[in-house]
């Protein structure tokens, strides 16, 4: 079973009046996880597109996408998708890939349909592509890690990046992910916004009760989102996306937009944040 749901872009300005029921209905992807279901947000933002496909033990296709007209959904766009789950597989282009948690699987323009198989919790992440580069499976043995932050401001972490220039070429897609070290809890900070790219935060691997509390809106006008384990927060290019959490946690980060260059950041220091 497939669902796809829309999320329009919205004005800074607009944002500003949301109350929390607003901000949770246009920023915050909730249920992307069931079993027996793919669950997509086709967004507005750079028409990046996330969601999530369980199989549940079973096999689940993901090929024509109603929303982009095409006969099936990669004919003009890239993928690339993070195993959460147990080991599973996925099946493209004449190919069957072996995922374990944390593998990541990249799926360049006209791979055709997709087939998720096993235990895996799929979080798939596509944005439009201009051409067809090969699909790659990158182990989380394959990817480049690199340590930010310090005990001493909470924020001592290790970012994994997987499609990035560093691994491999992409058309928009950068993706990775970051882990907090025991004791730390704060991602992101410093805060940043890049108007270039969009931006989507995925948690996970955190526990049923625990919660990040996840920084958004303009610097000088920041908002909160609680969120649970395997929701996301889907940030527009004018937003912060940062998050302290009550509890272990790590967060799959994916972009799109005008350059797949990871540093290409402006950061807001704690001091000029409102
Ligand atoms: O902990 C971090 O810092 C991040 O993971 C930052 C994200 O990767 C990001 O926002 C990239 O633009
Ligand atoms: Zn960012």
């Amino acid at each position: 079973m497939l669902t796809v749901e829309t999320r329009h872009a919205i004005h800074p300005e607009h944002a500003k009046q949301m109350d929390t029921d607003a901000l949770r209905a246009n920023f915050l992807g909730e249920g992307l996880f069931q079993d027996g279901q793919i669950r997509l947000i086709y967004t507005h933002y750079d028409r990046f597109t996330l969601g999530g496909a369980v199989p549940a033990g079973g096999s689940l296709t993901l090929d024509k996408v109603e929303e982009t007209k095409t006969p099936s959904f990669l004919d003009r766009r890239e993928m690339g998708i993070v195993n959460i789950g147990a080991a599973g597989t996925v099946e493209a282009g004449g190919e069957t890939y072996a995922m374990n948690q944390g593998d990541v699987l990249y799926l360049g323009m006209g791979a055709g349909a997709v087939t998720f198989s096993g235990e895996g919790r799929f979080y798939i992440t596509s944005a439009p592509a201009h051409k067809a580069l090969p699909n790659k499976l990158i182990t989380v043995a394959d990817c480049v890690e690199v340590k930010m932050g310090a005990a001493e401001t909470s924020n001592k972490r290790t970012i994994k990046q997987f499609i990035h220039p560093q691994v491999m070429e992409s058309c928009q897609l950068v993706l990775g992910y970051t882990s907090l070290e025991e004791g730390s809890v704060w991602n992101t900070i410093p805060s940043h916004v890049h108007d270039r790219r969009m931006e989507a935060y995925l948690y996970w691997g955190m526990d049923a009760e625990s919660r990040v509390l996840h920084l958004m809106g303009e610097p000088q006008e920041t908002r909160h989102i609680f969120i649970s384990n395997e929701e996301a927060a889907i940030s527009p290019t004018w937003s912060v996306h940062s998050g302290a959490g009550i509890g272990k946690y790590t967060f799959i980060w994916a972009m799109a937009g005008d350059n797949v260059d990871y540093t290409d950041m402006d950061f807001i220091q704690p001091k000029d944040l409102k």
